[in-house]
Order: C-alpha cells, then sequence, then structure tokens
C-alpha cells in the first residue's frame, strides 16, 4: 500500500552520520516528494575552493570562489545529482580532503547567505512543482526553513555513527580515526558563529542509535502523517 503524498516542508537536522540523508532520501521517495541534500551543497564549494588554491583563512576569496562556482543541486531522491559548471562532482565531495576542510568553508557568513537563499528557492520551487520536499542538514529547521510542517532533530551515539560511517567507507579497522573526524566536525559546527547546528526549539528529537533505517523511515512517516502533512492513503 502507498505511502501517500507529503505537502510541505520535513526539515530534517543533526550531526554527522545520524543518518540524515539516508533517511531523508527514502522519505521522500515513499512520499513522492523532492529532496535536498544541502551538506552536498558546502561540500561543492569546498571542493571549488580547494581546486581554487584559496586559502581558507581569507574569508572574502572563499566568497568569490563560492559565489563563482557555478553550483548546481538536484532534488531527485534516486539520484540527487551535484554539479559544478555542469561537472558531476557527486563523487568527489565525499573524498577526506573535502570532508576536512568543509567546516571552515561552511562557517564562512558570506558562503552561507549564498546556499542559503539557493536552498530556500529549491525549496519553494519544489513546493509549487510537487507540493513537498525533504530537506537535511544542520541549520534547516533554524535558518533555511523556520516554518517547516515537521522540524526532526536526528541524534545516535557517536561510536555507532563512527562504525556506520567506518563500515559505508569499508575501513572498518579506523573506527577510532572516523570518531576522531566526526567529533572534531561536530564540535566545529556547533560552535561557528553563524547558524551552529542545533535543534530547533519545536523539533522532535530522534535517536537513531538502535533504530535500523526501516525503523527510521517508520517513525518519520509517523510523525509527518501526525502533522497532517500525508495526503492520500496511509501506511497500512
Ligand atoms: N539507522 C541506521 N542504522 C544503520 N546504519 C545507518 C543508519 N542510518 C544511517 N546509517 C548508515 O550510516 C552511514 C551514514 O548515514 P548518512 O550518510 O545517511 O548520515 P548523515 O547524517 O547524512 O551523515 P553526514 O551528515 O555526515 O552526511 C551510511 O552508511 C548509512 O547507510
Ligand atoms: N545545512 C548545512 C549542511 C551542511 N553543513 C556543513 O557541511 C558539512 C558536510 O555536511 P554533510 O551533511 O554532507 O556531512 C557539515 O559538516 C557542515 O560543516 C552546514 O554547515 N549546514
Amino acid at each position: 500500500m502507498g505511502h501517500g503524498e507529503l505537502r510541505g516542508v520535513v526539515a530534517l537536522d543533526g550531526p554527522s552520520g545520524t543518518g540524515k540523508s539516508s533517511a531523508a532520501r527514502r522519505l521522500a521517495s515513499a512520499l513522492g516528494a523532492r529532496y535536498l541534500d544541502t551538506g552536498a551543497m558546502y561540500r561543492a564549494v569546498t571542493l571549488a575552493v580547494l581546486r581554487s588554491g584559496a586559502d581558507l583563512d581569507d574569508a572574502d576569496r572563499v566568497a568569490a570562489v563560492a559565489r563563482d562556482a557555478g553550483l548546481a543541486q538536484g532534488t531527485d531522491p534516486a539520484d540527487s545529482t551535484t554539479t559544478l559548471r555542469g561537472e558531476d562532482v557527486g563523487v568527489e565531495i565525499r573524498g577526506p580532503e573535502v570532508t576536512r576542510a568543509v567546516s571552515p568553508v561552511s562557517a564562512n557568513p558570506a558562503v552561507r547567505e549564498l546556499l542559503v537563499a539557493e536552498q530556500r528557492r529549491i525549496v519553494a520551487h519544489a513546493l509549487s512543482a510537487v507540493g513537498g520536499i525533504v530537506v537535511e542538514g544542520r541549520d534547516i529547521g533554524t535558518v533555511v526553513v523556520p516554518d517547516a510542517g515537521l522540524k526532526v532533530f536526528l541524534t545516535a551515539d557517536a561510536r555507532a555513527r563512527a562504525h556506520r560511517r567506518a563500515r559505508q567507507d569499508g575501513l572498518e579497522s579506523t573506527v577510532d580515526a572516523v570518531l576522531a573526524d566526526v567529533e572534531r566536525r561536530d564540535a566545529y559546527d556547533s560552535s561557528r558563529a553563524v547558524s551552529p547546528l542545533r535543534p530547533a526549539p519545536d523539533a522532535v528529537e530522534l535517536d537513531t542509535t538502535d533504530l535500523d533505517l526501516a525503523g527510521v523511515l517508520a517513525a518519520l512517516l509517523d510523525l509527518a502523517a501526525g502533522r497532517g502533512l500525508v495526503a492520500g492513503p496511509v501506511r497500512g
């Protein structure tokens, strides 16, 4: 039986590796909605900055590279593309160099202003085109879409997140290194001056430590239906 169709915006925020992308993609697919991975946008701008050779501490130069990057983020949950001037960078933005540099680039206020405006444009377009979108990141419920119909803040024990990420990368032996990276990125993202990672006051917190992805999806479907955001058939 179908799950119905999403009407409105679901905002999914949380620290690294809590399952935001996996859950958001599945939720959007189940509800015939669009899907926006805002982390991919910050990663793509970071790749452009690294390629340009700009000093990460040179805020004006970093912002200029971001403005000139030619970033386009797709919203198909089955194939969400990230391109820079038409070049597909979806694989490269997941590499260790980008992961190391993305938090400082994301803390640049001009970069955030640019990407938040683009994210709001994409959300508005999706709402008029299909009626619903699931947006995931760090500041969706607090800044990008503060009036989202449902805001969920995903959490999970840091070691569980490191295990998930290490398994994804085929690096079971380096869980400790992944854990250090996850904790470093969370600390940076939570302490920056502009739009720090934190739950919106009206967000529902969902701890995924002991849930598999099917369990997370079921919880999100229940929450969305409970908010009256799902039109048509409900889960049977
Ligand atoms: N509930 C879960 N149970 C088991 N594995 C999970 C769960 N959620 C996510 N994963 C796995 O953990 C890894 C990280 O998930 P995902 O990329 O969705 O997290 P994220 O919050 O978007 O991370 P980031 O913010 O770093 O991009 C993936 O390999 C995913 O398959
Ligand atoms: N709304 C967002 C989304 C992401 N970031 C920054 O990008 C980094 C990468 O995000 P992933 O979800 O792809 O891991 C993240 O560590 C943040 O620095 C952000 O600032 N705001």
